[in-house]
């Protein structure tokens, strides 16, 4: 089970929790980008960023579970938490590790979109040459609010989502373990993958309307906002487009996710 009763400081294994986010990343970046055609384009940038991000996420709701059922990884194989209390501690997670995501995000996203339309010979060079200098970029033209542009959606996209990921994988690894033993790797993998997979399908409405937001600082097309955002795309393209990218979401999430939590939970069982 993820084991929730530790907090990062007392777990060293906690302070790695960003490994197997990278190592899930690398697994998952193709399937994430092709999407848009761009394969391993700015792919160097969410590297350092699921590093922060998984940190924070794993971080924050183990120790917003041990505050919520004050019992340790231990106690709780013999007496799991309850699921209210795992989303809750899930979408605390996926609220704060938005803010630290968002410019992460933002960037990929743009790096990603300079691959359409393709650069044809002697077209104009791309926009940024690469994530420092469209972080630049974006600072120099927007300030430092320009840097979390879409922030606010993916606040809304991955706070609720996280939770029911959160719930997904305990669910998932509590069916298939016995009471008091550690979930065997295959289900381990499984729950993980299907919890990436379940997230990522309550979350793909969001993720599009998310990027749009980002991209909106660039084109002539600036939303007056969220809402605006929904109703416009809704109006140009119909309610078919808040599930666009869900089949490549779902194909990457299941590798990604079930890698991550192997190496999630192999990292606690090592060091926990
Ligand atoms: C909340 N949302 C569905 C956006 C993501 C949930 C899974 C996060 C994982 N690091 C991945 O990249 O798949």
């Amino acid at each position: 089970m993820t084991g929730a009763g530790e907090s990062l400081v007392n777990n060293p294994g906690r302070r790695r929790a960003s490994g197997p986010g990278a190592l899930g990343l690398v697994l998952g970046h193709p399937f994430d980008t092709v999407k848009l055609l761009g394969f391993f384009k700015g792919m160097s940038f969410p590297i350092v960023s699921i590093a922060v991000v998984n940190s924070v996420l794993f971080g924050v709701y183990s120790n917003a579970l041990l505050a919520l059922t004050a019992t340790s990884h231990q106690e709780r194989r013999a007496q799991p938490p309850s699921y209210t209390h795992v989303f809750i501690a899930g979408c605390t997670g996926g609220f704060l590790q938005a803010y630290c995501l968002a410019p992460f995000d933002l960037i990929k996203v743009r790096l990603q979109n300079q691959t359409e339309p393709r650069a044809q010979p002697g077209s104009p060079p791309p926009r940024y040459r690469g994530p420092v200098h469209c972080a630049a970029s974006i600072f120099q033209a927007e300030g430092p609010r320009g840097l979390f542009r879409g922030a606010w959606a993916l606040t809304l996209r991955d706070t609720p989502t996280l939770g029911i990921y959160f719930v997904t994988y305990e669910w998932l690894c509590h069916q298939s373990t016995p009471d008091g033993q550690n979930p065997s790797s295959a289900t381990v993998l499984v729950a993980g993958g299907f919890a990436g997979i379940t997230s990522w399908v309550t979350a793909t409405p969001l993720d599009v309307i998310k990027s749009r937001m980002q991209m909106a600082g660039l084109e002539q097309r600036a939303y007056r906002g969220l809402l605006d955002c929904v109703v416009s795309s809704v109006r140009q393209e119909g309610l078919g487009v808040f599930f666009r990218g869900l089949t490549i979401n779902s194909a990457r999430a299941f590798p990604v996710n079930a890698v991550t939590f192997l190496s999630y939970e192999y990292l606690l069982h090592s060091w926990g």
